[in-house]
């Protein structure tokens, strides 16, 4: 099976994508706290793409909460912001969270017309290999796209070698494109100090200097909630039938 690891949200994908399971990873932090709110009891995770959408969308969805960031903070005004540790079970329990961050929900909305679009980081990477595995035994996979969101268009470290823990575990049956292939390899020199790395990344020093750095420790931590949320109509769910 053919897996592609896309650098950024800023990738041109459409057409390419309609017949792929799409795979987006933004470990820092997006995916990370929409898996973590999920698991806290969240009922969706609406993606858009600006402040002013989420304010439009949330005059069609009373009661729904405002999440997200801009350069890494709390939107003005929004009652949670992109750190894993606002979305607490007390705080996002049964509720719809309207979500806007820097590139993860860019990357969610890019991929929309998939066949199917998942959200993995390192927290949900086993329960994402294993639903692939059920995926590929029910249905014919054309091919699976690792989308990672990047960091304002440019390669992200943490994203990259995500995708890169993720096809070692799909193992040696996938054929790779060249970021796919340098994917894995840099998972493989790094998985015995992939914290130290991810920290020592761009976006992980950047979030260290901001004060963040429980959040970076928290993101770098493998395989902890067995969630797979999916993209259904619009909003990311955890696919029950996934896990
Ligand atoms: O909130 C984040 O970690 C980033 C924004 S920044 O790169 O740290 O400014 O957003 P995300 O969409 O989760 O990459
Ligand atoms: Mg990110």
């Amino acid at each position: 099976m053919r897996v592609e690891v896309l650098p950024s949200a800023g990738t041109p994908v459409l057409p390419y994508l309609e017949d792929k399971l799409v795979i987006v990873i933004d470990v820092l932090r997006a995916t990370s706290t929409m898996v973590t709110a999920l698991a806290n009891g969240c009922q969706a995770l609406i993606p858009v793409l600006t402040p002013e959408d989420a304010l439009e969308k949330r005059m069609e969805i009373p009661g729904a909460l405002l999440g997200g960031e801009r350069r890494a903070m709390r939107i003005e005004g929004f009652d949670l912001g992109n750190s894993p540790f606002d979305y607490a079970p007390e705080k996002v329990g049964g509720k719809r969270v309207i979500m806007t961050t820097t590139n993860g929900t860019r990357a969610i909305r890019a991929a929309a017309e998939a066949k199917a679009v998942w959200m993995a980081s390192f927290l949900n990477l086993e329960s994402i290999v294993e639903a692939i595995y059920r995926l590929k035994q029910k249905t014919l996979l054309e091919g699976i796209v690792i989308f990672c969101a990047g960091t304002e268009d440019r390669f992200d470290l943490p994203d990259t070698l995500c995708a890169g823990m993720l096809i070692d575990a799909l193992g040696s049956d996938t054929r790779l494109n060249d970021l796919g292939e340098a994917a894995l390899m840099l998972y493989q020199l790094s998985k015995h100090n992939l914290l130290e790395i991810i920290e020592q990344s761009d976006h992980g020093r950047s979030l260290l200097e901001l004060g963040f750095e429980k959040d970076v420790i928290y993101c770098s931590t493998a395989n902890i909630l067995p969630i797979v949320p999916a993209l259904v109509n619009g909003e990311v769910v955890w696919q029950m039938e996934g896990r």
